[in-house]
């Protein structure tokens, strides 16, 4: 059986649990999860039907792909304590985990060779995921296939250098955030003009999905698509001359600066 594993049971590990089970590349079957809770491991159990329980050198020595999907402050510990399962069983490590080099992953796990990183974003829990994806120079290329194949049934995936990726997780692995806290100040915006929360709440989710949807499938830029809301003299020139007034483009940048900034300091804990 190719058992696939996660390590860490939590937000992330779920999203990519449940969008693998509904594209059918992971069968519950075929899922072995460790992590610490034990009403958690229930959750999962009952939930998506896999195997739960807190034993992550078992969970190496029983799968042929683990992917970590800790925190990064208890991944060296992890490490450590698989690191003998690891160099015994070979599995290919696929690691989730922001701001943690594939340099002190090797480390870590003593020198293994197949490794992948990836930066994946919560959407992938409705198959709409973006990730961001690399391996270690020595990791087979076709390692990095068979990771590309599961977080492609989650939505998309880009192959970008490792350098990078502190700057794919300031924008598309917290960008989700960014996008709810706007969403969150449209509903409040509307609320506050008189309509109810929930109208609100349809209609602000239906404009950034759209959106974005329109972005995608004309292949324009944003320029473009702007202009073809923006009437001369209309409403949306107002509405976008007191988003520049209050700095809304440079404050989205620096937020996706921010992020990258921090994980920046996390790599190099
Ligand atoms: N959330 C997101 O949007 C994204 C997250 N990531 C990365 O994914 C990783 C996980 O993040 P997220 O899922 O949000 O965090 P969570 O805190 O939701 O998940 C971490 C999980 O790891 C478990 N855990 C703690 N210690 C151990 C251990 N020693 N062995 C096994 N499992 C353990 C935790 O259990 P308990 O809670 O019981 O301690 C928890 O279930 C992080 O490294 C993050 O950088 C990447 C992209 C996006
Ligand atoms: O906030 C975090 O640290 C994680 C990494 C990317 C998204 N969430």
């Amino acid at each position: 059986m190719a058992r696939w594993g996660f390590i860490g049971g939590g937000k992330m590990a779920e999203a990519l649990l449940r969008g693998g089970l509904a594209a059918g590349i992971l069968k519950p079957q075929e899922v072995l999860i460790s992590t610490p809770g034990k009403d958690r491991q229930e959750y999962l159990r009952k939930t998506y039907g896999v195997a739960a329980f807190f034993d992550n050198p078992r969970l190496v020595r029983e799968c042929e792909t683990v992917v970590l999907a800790v925190k990064p402050q208890v991944l060296s510990g992890v490490l450590e304590e698989i690191r003998e399962a690891a160099r015994k069983h070979r599995p290919l490590f696929i690691s989730v985990v922001a701001g943690f080099p594939l340099e002190r992953l090797k480390a870590g796990l003593g020198g293994v060779e197949r490794l992948v990183r990836v930066m994946p974003n919560t959407p992938a829990l409705v198959l709409s995921g973006v990730s961001a994806l690399c391996k270690a120079p020595e990791t087979p290329e076709e390692d990095l296939s068979r990771a590309e194949a599961l977080f492609s049934a989650l939505g998309e995936v880009v192959r970008v250098p490792e350098a990078l990726f502190d700057a794919v997780t300031g924008l598309s692995g917290s960008g989700p955030a960014y996008v709810f806290a706007f969403i969150e100040a449209l509903v409040d915006g509307g609320v506050r003009e008189g309509l109810s929360r929930e109208v609100a709440e349809r209609l602000a989710v239906g404009t950034v999905l759209g959106a974005a949807r329109l972005m995608k499938e004309t292949g324009k830029d944003p320029y473009a698509l702007k202009a073809m809301v923006t009437s001369p003299g209309g409403t949306t020139i107002a509405g976008l001359k007191a988003l520049a007034d209050r700095g809304f483009h440079g404050a989205v940048m620096e937020a996706v600066a921010a992020a990258t900034r921090r994980a920046r300091e996390l790599s190099g804990g």
